[in-house]
């Protein structure tokens, strides 16, 4: 769907931006450009939608060299989120949204009717619509900038560098709320970010760049992880790389034991074990219940330590890790899809896991 062949982009005052760089880009995925500053990600990026032309090389979108199309045809099919989305402030957020189904000259009504619906689409709330731009939060103001990238329905968009500008637990939601528009919508996106964490959780396919736009590496991001190209790629993916890459393990076969529980507001088992895990009336966990701490009547709130993270079921084996180091006891919460409780999981089980994996590996890979 768009292809680099051979592209290499030196700016007017000598600067080699992009050198020589070839890069297949499959339909329907995301594919995130990742590398330090100045390693040329955006400048490959604005030469799909022909907002820089390449010195020399090709770019192809759909199979068409994009040189022989007109750039503002060529950007109907285009949608483009910049950082800090970029919104018109003078304009409503409904009207910002409905700005390119204006250009097509669609009515009023239409356009405005398909800007409400795209609200929705991103997660924004419809009255949220009247406001404008300042009247928003950095994390709204980006849902923004992506609905108005999809007015047209392009088949591609850009992304430039869309969630740095807020803070770190929004911006998660931002991507998880992009992971599930893509399920939805399967379009060709091409990511810029310089985060590597952010590259390997969106990106299908990562490639990564380095000073003076050479493509360092071109994987998907378990590859990545597990063998890195050369010295930079292995010290730009980071020293953590191997937890990081449990993330694209699955923990289907991790075994989850029972441990004893108590709902919030019943007494607790006389004879208790080192810890109880304390439920609401859902089968929700709440927190733990050491041995040592003494209750009168009632479980209450104030008798708990807090829990750790929870590991939902057939989650990443990241997920199930994390759930057990952030434990006080140790154990591992393991829910159901709606939050309820269904037993525990114990290092021990993970690490068991893991080596059990590396042992299968090594006996596929050797003849
Ligand atoms: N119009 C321009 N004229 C001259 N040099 C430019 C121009 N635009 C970018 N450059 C230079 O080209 C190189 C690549 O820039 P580019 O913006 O593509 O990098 P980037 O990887 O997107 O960086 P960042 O992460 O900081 O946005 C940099 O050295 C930059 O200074």
């Amino acid at each position: 769907m768009i292809e680099f062949e051979s592209v290499r982009k030196e700016y007017a005052n000598g600067t080699v931006a992009v050198q020589e760089l070839s890069l297949s880009v499959q339909p329907g995925t995301i594919t995130v450009l990742v590398g330090p500053s100045g390693c040329g990600k955006t400048t490959l990026l604005r030469m799909v939608n022909r907002m820089i032309d390449p010195s020399s090389g090709v770019v192809r979108v759909d199979g068409a060299d994009v040189r022989d199309s007109d750039p503002a045809q060529l950007r109907r099919g285009i949608g483009y989120v910049i950082q800090q989305a970029g919104l018109f402030p003078h304009r409503t957020v409904l009207d910002n949204v409905a700005t390119v189904p204006l250009l097509f000259g669609w009515s009023k009504t239409k356009a405005r009717s398909r800007a409400s619906e795209l609200l929705e689409l991103v997660g924004l709330p419809a009255d949220l619509g009247q406001r404008y731009p300042v009247q928003l939060s950095g994390g709204q103001q980006q849902r923004v900038g992506v609905a108005r990238a999809l007015a047209a329905d392009p088949p591609v968009l850009l992304m430039d560098e869309p969630f740095s500008a807020v803070d770190p637990i929004v911006r998660e939601g931002l991507q998880d709320e992009l992971l599930r528009l893509q399920d939805e919508l399967d379009k060709t996106v091409l990511f810029v970010t310089h985060d590597i964490d952010e590259a390997v959780k969106l990106g299908e396919k990562v490639a990564v760049l380095r000073q003076g736009g050479h493509l360092a590496q071109y994987a998907a991001p378990d590859d990545l992880l597990a063998e890195p190209a050369d010295d930079f790629v292995t010290s730009f993916v980071g020293r953590d790389r191997g937890y990081r890459r449990l993330s694209f393990v699955e923990s289907d076969e991790v075994r989850v034991e029972a441990v004893d529980t108590v709902r919030l507001g019943d007494s607790p088992p006389t004879a208790r074990q080192s810890w109880t895990l304390v439920l609401d009336a859902n089968d929700r966990p709440r927190g733990w219940l050491r041995q040592e701490t003494t209750v009168d009547g009632p479980v209450a709130e104030t008798d708990l330590m807090a829990g750790g993270s929870l590991h939902r079921r057939g989650g990443p084996l990241r997920g199930a890790l994390d759930a057990v180091l952030s434990a006080p006891s140790g154990l591992g919460v393991v829910v159901d899809d709606d939050g309820h409780h269904l037993g525990v999981v114990t290092a021990r089980e993970v690490f068991d896991l893991i080596e059990h994996r590396r042992a299968v590996a090594h006996e596929s890979s050797t003849p």
